[in-house]
């Protein structure tokens, strides 16, 4: 069992690397607590399985350093770091049964035969593979397969942590709802620290105590599911967590005023302090459309939009709007009346999130 921290760390595949650009990982601090249930969240190509294969040692970080319970492992080798990890496709010996497959990693390192068959058994009953322990990994379907992956991922207890690469891509959607809730049952019975790379928000979130999303290289937020809906730390965060993502609204100050394009918003004072003195000129509103409140009928300190289009999803709808020039996308639930046409929004301020260059920054009251 071991704390993860990763000090300083970037990663570059190229030799010679010169701008950000050229870093897989750009750098970054970040810390795994020992019994954590985390997910790694992100785009393709954000980095994240490169940032998994410099944890578990099958890649040397080109700087910063990686330490285990303070102890630097930079060039430790997989074997030395007791690291298991589960890749997207299935990594099992055809030949052999499902009962040795799962007893293979307790082998390696010596466990007595009664502990690799209690812990062997204790295993394949969780991932309910117990019926099919005494037959031949290469007769199982592609399901079963990655399940005894998982396996033997799992079976053993000494390891400092269990990393999943997206271990569910190639399960069958029904299997990957039951999977994650397994693999959150074994995280609670063997409080293993558990990291768990996806780049689907809902299994992020169904899994996951805390996600990590990352971004070209980088950890953009790190937070509760709720944390991250609620508060996001980064406009990248803002569009990827939430469906539809968030609204963002390009602003700027004239005077007193919070335009946006030509048309001025209804933000309140405390938006206006804090735009005020802005040198940048990257400054955006957030709203999740959860949190815009859309009137059918006209009232005061409200903002008139156009309507365009109306999603009905049963027990909500989602109203795709146009204020000025931007669009925007509001949630109305299955009892508030429905506009046409014409919406009057509001912008509740403690719903309402100012980014400058990217970032959201504090808004005082
Ligand atoms: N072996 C490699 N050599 C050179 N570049 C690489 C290598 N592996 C990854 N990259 C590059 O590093 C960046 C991060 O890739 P990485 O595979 O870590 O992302 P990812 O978030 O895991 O994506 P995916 O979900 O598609 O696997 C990408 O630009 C990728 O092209």
């Amino acid at each position: 069992m071991a704390e993860i921290t990763l000090k300083g760390l970037a990663h570059s595949y190229l030799p010679d690397p010169k701008g950000p650009e050229d870093y897989a990982i750009r750098e970054m601090d970040h810390v795994w607590h020992q019994g954590g249930a985390y997910a790694l969240l992100g785009p393709s190509g954000c980095g994240k399985s490169t940032l998994l294969n410099i944890i578990s040692g099958l890649l040397e970080p080109s700087g910063g350093e990686v330490l285990f319970d303070g102890e630097r492992v930079n060039s430790l080798p997989p074997e030395a770091r007791n690291i298991a990890q589960v890749f997207q496709f299935p990594v099992v010996y055809d030949t052999m049964t499902v009962f040795d497959n799962l007893a293979f990693p307790l082998r390696n390192i010596g466990t007595p035969p009664a502990r690799i068959k209690e812990r062997v058994l204790e295993v394949a009953d969780v991932l309910e593979l117990t019926p099919q322990l005494r037959r031949k990994a290469k007769n199982l379907t592609a399901d079963e397969k990655q399940k005894v992956s998982m396996g033997r991922g799992l079976v053993r207890d000494d390891v400092s942590a269990i990393l999943f690469d997206e271990p569910l891509t190639v399960i069958d959607p029904q299997l990957k709802w039951k999977l994650r809730r397994k693999l959150k049952e074994i995280h609670r019975r063997f409080n293993i620290t558990m990291v768990y790379v996806t780049h689907d928000q809902l299994e992020a979130s169904t899994f996951a105590d805390r996600i990590a999303v990352m971004y070209e290289g980088q950890v953009v937020q790190f937070g509760t599911p709720r944390e991250l809906f609620e508060a996001p730390n980064h406009t990248f965060v803002g569009y990827f967590i939430g469906s539809p993502g968030m609204n963002f609204l390009p602003v700027a100050l004239d005077g007193d005023r919070v335009m946006c394009g030509e048309t001025p918003l209804e933000v309140g004072e405390a938006f206006v302090r804090s735009l005020s003195g802005r040198h940048s000129t990257n400054l955006k509103l957030g709203i999740r459309p959860e949190f815009v409140a859309v009137h059918a009928e006209e009232v005061p300190d409200a903002m008139l939009a156009e309507v365009l289009d109306i999603q009905d999803l049963g027990t909500y709808a989602i109203l795709s709007l146009r204020l000025g020039e931007q669009r925007l996308k509001a949630r109305v639930e299955e009892d508030e009346p429905l506009p046409h046409k014409k919406a009057w929004l509001r912008f509740p301020s403690d719903r309402l999130g100012l980014y400058v260059d990217e970032y959201r920054v504090e808004v005082s009251p």
